[in-house]
């Protein structure tokens, strides 16, 4: 069984990723898979230089990821721009990577998509599993995280389908509204519900 496990930005995927981790199933991390298609030596790289210009890069010459969320969030076009840049290469990726896990036998592999909704990668999934949090708790969470103002993780949460629309899209929702344990065992719940070994 391929599981998609989404939600927004600062939800709690990675939380809920790593307790899957724990268990001993494989995850497919499409954000550092993102982080990896755009290394210096990859065709994503020299296509976002072209773009975004100079600017965007730090002095050894690797991507400034600070500069170039702020130059993205604050503008869609930008955006969707880098999306369509990065999102084949990441897509390429994590199907390799799929292959190669169910080649060698697994029964389950999670695969840890923040944009799977979005970017319609649930044709790659069997199930969709949403960790939701209501959106006060979500931009509460993401300043406290990555020490953005209100004005800045607005802007990302907004960059995304609200999850609240995703909820109806999930075949089933874990809140993460309560403390990590609990949120551990609305996992269990669900991965017995799955028959999840
Ligand atoms: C804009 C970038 C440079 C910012 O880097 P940064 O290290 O600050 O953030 P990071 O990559 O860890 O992403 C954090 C979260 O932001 C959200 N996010 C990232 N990219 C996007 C996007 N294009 N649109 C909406 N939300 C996004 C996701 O929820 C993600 O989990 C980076 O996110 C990026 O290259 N994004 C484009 C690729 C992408 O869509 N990645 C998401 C999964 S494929
Ligand atoms: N149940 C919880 N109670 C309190 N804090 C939590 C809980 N779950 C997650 N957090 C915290 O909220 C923040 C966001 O969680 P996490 O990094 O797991 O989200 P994410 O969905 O993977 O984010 P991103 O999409 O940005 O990678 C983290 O600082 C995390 O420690």
């Amino acid at each position: 069984m391929i599981i998609g496990l989404t939600g927004g930005i600062a939800s709690g995927k990675s939380t809920v990723s790593s307790f899957c981790k724990e268990r001993g199933l494989p995850v497919i991390d499409a954000d550092l898979i993102a982080r990896e298609v755009v290394e210096p030596d990859e065709d994503a790289y020299n296509e976002i230089v072209k773009t975004f210009g100079e600017d965007i890069l730090q002095h050894d010459g690797t991507i400034d990821r600070q500069a170039l969320g702020r130059l993205v969030f604050a503008n869609e076009e930008k955006r969707q721009k880098l999306n369509a840049i990065v999102h084949p290469a990441v897509r390429k990726r994590m199907k390799e990577r799929l292959n190669d896990y169910l080649q060698r036998g697994m029964e389950t592999v999670i695969l840890d998509v923040p944009l799977l909704i979005e970017s319609q990668l649930t044709e790659l999934v069997d199930k969709v599993l949403l960790v939701y949090v209501d959106q006060h708790v979500q931009l509460e969470r993401l300043q406290k995280r990555d020490g953005f103002g209100i004005e800045e993780a607005t802007q990302r949460v907004e960059s995304q389908m609200p999850l609240a629309e995703k909820r109806a899209l999930a075949d089933e929702v874990i809140v993460n509204h309560g403390t990590k344990e609990e949120t551990k065992k609305q996992l269990e719940t669900i991965l017995t519900k799955w028959k999840v070994k």
